[in-house]
């Protein structure tokens, strides 16, 4: 395997063959692909008509999964300028909601190897597994054992659409290169016993491991990961409870949980802008959470920060969250052991009086904004968005459970049960909706989509490029803070609170820059010229770093061709083919 001098990260002739149909023929040559696709070299557009024509061929959006992950692992540069051509139209089927089904049945869609499976049975072992991985230069990971994935419980080693689908989201929004990436999936054994029982469920067929068993095991992994990859960035995604492991190994890697502090700042950027278009001053605030797990928690610690910085004192902001779990307002005389994440926002104003279902919360708090991270499907019911209309001029609704069959309110019917006046997001898409309010006003409504996706990729490249050591709060604040001030008049005319996806490349410089700027601040930097650089030549330099699929063949060329000059072979003029048809090359 070459590696090209001066070049991070790019490898030629990987462990992923590069079968690409645009590459000349010298190049095929070089990388020992040539005879092995068909003659002709192609343009993108005629690649593009094709996987295009493919696509439509395919009646489900399992099958249109299956097909975009078979060109993935075919024609990896191919399947990325697709992807970042057509974002609004192909996120959704190789990631949230679709990927959630894709997950359910993982086991009997299986067809290619596509990340690393570690297993209990492994440990004591890990390193020497993890040696096989064939890419040499990881610099990200996305590791998940599978116990909450999305909405849809615990879904054991079927998990791995996940890893796979947050990565490739790293390379096509923030351009991380796809060879740097790794998809990890934990075999610690499944709580879900349907998937013990199915023959075809390709996990090991235990009950899950016990919380010292998985402390035991993730200290080896985060010990062997590091030791082969000494600057891996590692993202933990869809534990169930996520918060030990990240108080364990925050400040001892360079790690991050995204469903509590990626989907914290991506909710926070929402927020900041619904907050300025309520007309509401934060203090006037009072949001109600439904669901106080990993993401309520991590989203309302997040805003509690913002109203700080916006002048309330530490108790005054935390007094506007009221959180509601499976019995009911939290409060800290309820008479069950509360989880230690919840403690923090435990109410002690309630004057013994106990809350047991959302609406009595809703009638009790009468909130600006409702959160729902509940996994609940439809809870939001007609009623309630009624209540929430008839208190706010604009009430924050923010339905954020996926796929979309858990979203707590579809955008259709929290338009219409408040006669257009929402300040809508939602985790998964929906599509925009035309509506007539009760003054008789017609025009098209734009939901959110208030989606970690927006974060994780600045935040993953601005830590890789700044070599943080640490991911700090700060960095995850800034984060959130670049997505809201990321949006356009235009984007604010039409009433979005978060910017359009087809932008969201830019978006990811922005929140690099940022992430990167905080890093500098807290010290965990170690690219230290970069403090050198004003804002616009930082944007540049990220921008210079970031993988773009259309470039890649006339890189390669380049490359190829400085390699070749290097070694005193005379470089191909023009991309012409320079070899001979059976040259020893
Ligand atoms: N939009 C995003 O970017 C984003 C990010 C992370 C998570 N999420 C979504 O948020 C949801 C929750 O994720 P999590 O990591 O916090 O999960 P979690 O398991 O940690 O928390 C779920 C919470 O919901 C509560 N809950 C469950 N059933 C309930 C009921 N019947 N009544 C009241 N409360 C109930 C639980 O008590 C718990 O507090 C998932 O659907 C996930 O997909 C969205
Ligand atoms: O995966 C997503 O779409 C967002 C989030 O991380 C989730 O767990 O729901
Ligand atoms: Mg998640």
């Amino acid at each position: 395997m070459a590696r090209i001098p001066g070049q991070q990260n790019r490898t030629i002739g990987t462990a992923s063959p590069n079968f690409d149909t645009a590459n000349p023929a010298y190049i095929r040559k070089y990388l020992r692909t040539y005879g092995l696709t068909p003659p002709r070299r192609e343009t993108y557009e005629v690649q593009k008509t094709r996987c295009l024509q493919q696509l439509a061929l395919k009646t489900t959006d399992i099958d249109k999964f299956l097909y975009l992950s078979t060109l993935r692992k075919n024609n990896v540069h191919l399947f990325y300028r697709l992807v970042t051509d057509h974002l609004k139209e192909l996120t959704p089927l190789i990631y949230t909601p679709v990927v959630g089904e894709a997950c359910q049945r993982w086991s009997e869609i299986y067809q290619q190897p596509e990340g690393m499976y570690l297993s209990w049975e492994d440990r004591g072992n890990l390193a020497a597994v993890i040696a096989n991985w064939p890419q040499p230069n990881v610099e990200i990971t996305c590791i998940t054992d599978g116990s909450r994935i999305l909405g849809l419980g615990d879904l054991g080693i079927n998990g791995m659409g996940i890893p796979i689908g947050k990565l490739a989201l790293y390379t096509a929004c923030a351009g991380i290169r796809p060879e740097a990436t790794l998809p990890l999936t934990l075999d610690l054994g499944t709580g879900n016993k349907a998937f013990r029982e199915d023959p075809l469920y390709m996990g090991s067929r235990h009950d899950k491991i016990s919380p010292e068993e998985e402390r035991e095991f993730m200290d080896e992994l985060m010990t062997a990961l590091t030791e082969r990859w000494p600057g891996i960035v590692i993202q933990f995604e869809d534990f169930k409870n996520p918060f030990p492991a990240l108080e364990r190994y925050r400040h001892t890697y360079t790690c991050f949980n995204d469903d509590i502090q990626g989907t914290g700042a991506v909710i926070l950027g929402g927020v900041i802008n619904a907050v300025k278009r309520s007309g509401l001053p934060c203090k006037d605030h009072r949001a109600v959470f439904l669901g106080a797990g990993s993401a309520g928690v991590g989203v309302a610690k997040q805003i509690v920060q913002f109203f700080m910085r916006e002048g309330m004192t530490e108790n005054e902001a935390r007094a506007c969250f009221y959180l509601v779990d499976t019995k009911g307002l939290v409060t800290a005389d309820r008479g069950d052991k509360l989880a230690d994440h919840k403690i923090y926002f435990a109410r002690t104003d309630n004057n013994g009086q106990q809350f047991k279902t959302l609406e009595e919360v809703i009638e009790h708090v009468h909130p600006t904004m409702l959160m729902g991270l509940s996994t609940l499907g439809g809870v939001f019911t007609p009623q309630i968005l009624n209540k929430m209309a008839e208190w706010n001029t604009h009430p924050i609704i923010f339905p954020l459970s996926n796929p979309s069959s858990k979203s707590e309110c579809d955008f259709e019917s929290a338009i219409t049960h408040t006669d257009g006046r929402a300040l809508f997001a939602s985790g998964s898409p929906f599509q925009p909706f035309l509506f007539t309010n009760s003054a008789g006003e017609t025009r098209t409504y734009y939901p959110g989509q208030g989606n970690n996706m927006y974060v994780f990729p600045g935040i993953g490249l601005g830590t890789i490029l700044s070599k943080a050591v640490e991911v700090t709060d700060a960095m995850i604040y800034a984060s959130g803070e670049a997505v809201a001030e990321a949006l356009t008049p235009e984007e604010i005319e039409l009433g979005y609170l978060y910017p359009d996806i087809t932008r969201i490349r830019n978006v990811s410089v922005v929140v690099a820059r940022k992430v990167i700027r905080a890093a500098q601040k807290d010290k965990v930097d170690r690219e230290n010229a970069l403090s050198n650089l004003d804002d616009a030549a930082l944007d540049a330099w990220i921008r210079a770093r970031m993988y773009d699929p259309h470039a890649e063949v006339r890189s390669l060329e380049r490359e190829v061709g400085a390699l070749l000059s290097s070694l005193g072979t005379p470089s191909p003029v023009n991309g012409q083919s320079y070899f001979e048809p059976h040259s020893r090359l």
